[in-house]
């Protein structure tokens, strides 16, 4: 099995004359990993995951899937659209069923039967009279009972509680440690999978403007701590962020008035992120460890 998941080198998709969807990505994604794809509505996330899932295939540059061309590695991979395509007329007791039987020898039933069962979801349930939150659930259980070694899975969160997110990132996390599953997962919503993946890729505009293990991309962001006096920008506002080309970020924020000083903290990971979109380009700000008085306020 090869250590490498997906390996991008100058990858760009094109739709024709409307649109470059993608343009000189390269990253490389360690297997056996839960990574979140984060960035804005049209930054391309979608169109990378079908890359990978041998949907699509790229105008520009190469992608490697599981150490091979990601169409001949289609049988290994699990890859969940937003729109969830499922068999509106079947039952949810079918639909597994039907899982069962397109994946011999290999489903886990165990695990796909858990990840119905826990949403409470009656088997005998049609699929088109369910929510859009239980469609993504019965989805979800198709794609882990296929046992992939690959799961792309295109805003697996957006229509699910706080109680399903948690049940299915636990069982998401758990698959990847027991199987040695790679998980990919994609939000627009900064942040939102940051806290339970430990790799990740910011892409935005159709590049990819940060990647790597997250407790990397955090150790190499320097806090700076900026004094100055009290003003009327709101506590935790970031006031200041510029990137450098290694993407070390130096974040000031105001913690709230202290004696009339600003004080600062430790940027959370959504912060950097947020950071790196608003100044792409921009040369560092602050040397490490210097102070500085911040004169505009850039809204978090
Ligand atoms: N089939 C298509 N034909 C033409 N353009 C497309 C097509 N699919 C996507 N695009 C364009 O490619 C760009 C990237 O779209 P994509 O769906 O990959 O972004 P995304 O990051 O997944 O967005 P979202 O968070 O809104 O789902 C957008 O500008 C979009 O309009």
């Amino acid at each position: 099995m090869t250590d490498t998941a997906i390996e991008a080198v100058a990858l760009g998709k094109s739709y024709g004359r409307r649109g470059q969807a993608l343009r000189a990505c390269s990253f490389r994604l360690p297997a056996g990993r839960v990574c979140a794809v984060v960035g804005p509505n049209g930054a391309g996330k979608s169109t990378l995951l079908a890359l990978a899932a041998g949907l699509l295939r790229p105008t520009e540059g190469s992608l490697t899937v599981l150490g091979t061309d990601p169409a001949s590695a289609r049988d290994r991979i699990a890859h969940v659209a937003q729109d969830k395509p499922l068999y509106p007329q079947l039952t949810v007791g079918d639909t597994l069923r039907l899982g069962a039987e397109l994946n011999p020898g290999r489903w886990d039933a165990r695990t796909a039967d858990r990840v119905v069962q826990e949403g409470g979801l009656d088997l005998g349930a049609r699929v088109r009279t369910l929510s859009g939150g239980q469609r993504t659930r019965v989805a979800l259980a198709l794609a882990l009972g296929k046992r992939p070694e690959l799961m792309l899975l295109d805003e697996p969160m957006a229509d699910l509680d706080p109680l399903a997110r948690h049940q299915l990132m636990g069982t998401l996390m758990a698959t990847a440690v027991e199987h040695g599953t790679t998980v990919v997962m994609s939000s627009h919503i900064i942040g939102e999978l940051a806290d339970a993946c430990d790799h990740l890729l910011l892409v935005s505009g159709g590049g990819i403007r940060l990647g790597g293990p997250i407790d990397d991309l955090v150790a190499a962001h320097t806090l700076v701590m900026g004094l100055g006096p009290a003003s009327d920008l709101a506590p935790h506002t970031v006031v200041e962020a510029r990137a450098t080309g290694r993407g070390t970020t130096a974040l000031i924020r105001r913690e709230g008035p202290v004696g009339g000083d600003w004080d600062a903290e430790e940027p959370s990971l959504e912060e950097l992120l947020l950071a790196h979109l608003r100044s792409p380009d921009a040369p560092p700000l602050l040397a490490p460890g210097t102070t500085a008085r911040p004169e505009r306020g850039v809204a978090a």
